[in-house]
């Protein structure tokens, strides 16, 4: 027994929402529009569980979520399960298990429900997360990343998203670039935290020897062409010049099929999971903060090399206009099965009355019908 006042009935857990008309309709038919142009491009369906064993999940990718996911025991066998933070782990597990003998390069697209601990971004409330995404496995080359990134642009043009922005990042190179410099380990925590805040002053004075470069980068980054011709001119130890060598030749092959697509690139960002280990991107529309997907390369769970961009359908969706409902129509008691069939093929939707004569009038007007059908006689709802 509690003290606690009782729940009320309405009452979700913090980060959890039932979502009502429209949004559910937009979400799920945005996440269908997705889908198809996915499923064009030969990214075929796969559908991981929405629960794992934990020991699964966080070995290999899903190693560095272990704070982002809640556990469940499973009562009949008292082993623990993890609610996935992420499908991207399970795209890596699968790949080196199930799918370990398909051909290659695989390519495979996701849409399902994930639950993370804290919401994802500063700006967003949810813990209950739509993904919608696609994986890439097998080739480590710059025009897989590419190929990526274009078909995410097709399917953001297809949902009719606008003034979107592609940010490159690369996970590893500051860490790379800190150890080869033999920043020691003590002053490192400071400089990332100044390199996240991108506080000029903060990182010039704990950059000790790595300064002067940390600062070039830190001004390099914007427009890719003006990030790229920047970034080329700097002297670079070998780890830290190989990340960036690579970083210029996606941003060479993404120019190649999408020249129109608004790139930049941001040498000195780590944001998102990680477990990430060379390009990434983040996917922003102009004029807003929130992500709305992020991507990039990772190692599946036997070092076979992946990229993948995931989309987040609940931020989307809040850019687009909200679906269009059906028409619909009244049918009252009499109205005729075969053409209450034809009306549902043409796209209607048909709403069963239990109403006749004028009360199935102001029922149809009550619910938003445009006209009722009695026999095979339709009536405008005035
Ligand atoms: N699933 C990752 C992004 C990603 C997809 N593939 C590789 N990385 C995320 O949501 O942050």
């Amino acid at each position: 027994m509690t003290d606690d006042p009782p729940l009320s009935p309405a009452l979700l857990p913090s980060g959890f929402v039932d979502l009502l008309t429209p949004d559910a309709r937009t979400e799920a038919e945005g996440v269908a529009t997705l889908m198809d142009v996915f499923a064009s491009h030969g990214y075929d369906r796969v559908r991981p569980p929405l629960m794992e064993f934990e020991e699964t999940y966080l070995a290999g990718a899903g190693a560095s979520l272990a704070e982002q996911s809640f556990r469940v025991m499973d009562p009949d066998t008292r082993r623990m399960m993890v609610l996935r933070p992420d499908i991207t782990p399970q795209i890596a597990r699968m790949a080196a298990t199930r799918a370990g003998g398909a051909a290659r390069p695989l390519r495979v697209s996701y849409a399902g429900t994930c639950v993370v601990v804290a919401p994802v971004a500063a700006e967003e409330s949810g813990r209950q997360v739509m993904q919608t995404g696609i994986e890439l496995i097998g080739p480590d080359s710059p025009q897989a990343d590419a190929e990526i990134l274009a078909v995410g642009a097709e399917a953001l043009e297809r949902l009719g998203v606008t003034g979107v922005s592609f940010d490159l990042t690369m996970p590893p190179f500051i860490p790379a670039l800190l150890e080869e410099a033999g920043i020691p380990a003590s002053s490192r925590p400071a400089l990332l935290r100044a390199l996240d805040r991108k506080d000029a002053a903060a990182v010039a004075e704990h950059g000790g020897a790595l300064s002067t470069t940390l600062t070039a980068l830190l001004e390099s980054s914007g427009a890719a062409e003006h990030a790229v011709a920047r970034l080329t001119g700097l002297n670079l130890p070998p780890r830290a010049r190989a990340i960036l060598d690579r970083l210029v030749d996606t941003v060479a092959a993404i120019r190649e099929s999408r020249p129109d697509l608004r790139l930049t690139v941001d040498p000195v960002e780590f944001r998102g999971w990680k477990y990430h280990t060379g390009v990434c991107v983040t996917v922003f529309a102009t004029g807003r903060s929130e992500e709305l997907g992020r991507g990039g390369r990772y190692l599946c769970n036997d070092n076979e090399p992946a990229c993948g961009l995931t989309f987040r359908p609940d931020v989307l969706f809040r850019l687009i206009p909200a679906a269009a409902p059906r028409k619909r129509v009244y049918l009252a008691p009499d109205a005729d099965r075969a053409e209450a069939a034809r009306l549902r093929a043409q796209g209607f939707a048909t709403i069963g009355g239990f109403s006749a004569g004028p009360q199935a009038m102001e029922d149809a007007r009550r619910l938003g019908c445009d006209f009722v059908l009695s026999g095979l006689a339709r009536t405008d709802v005035s």
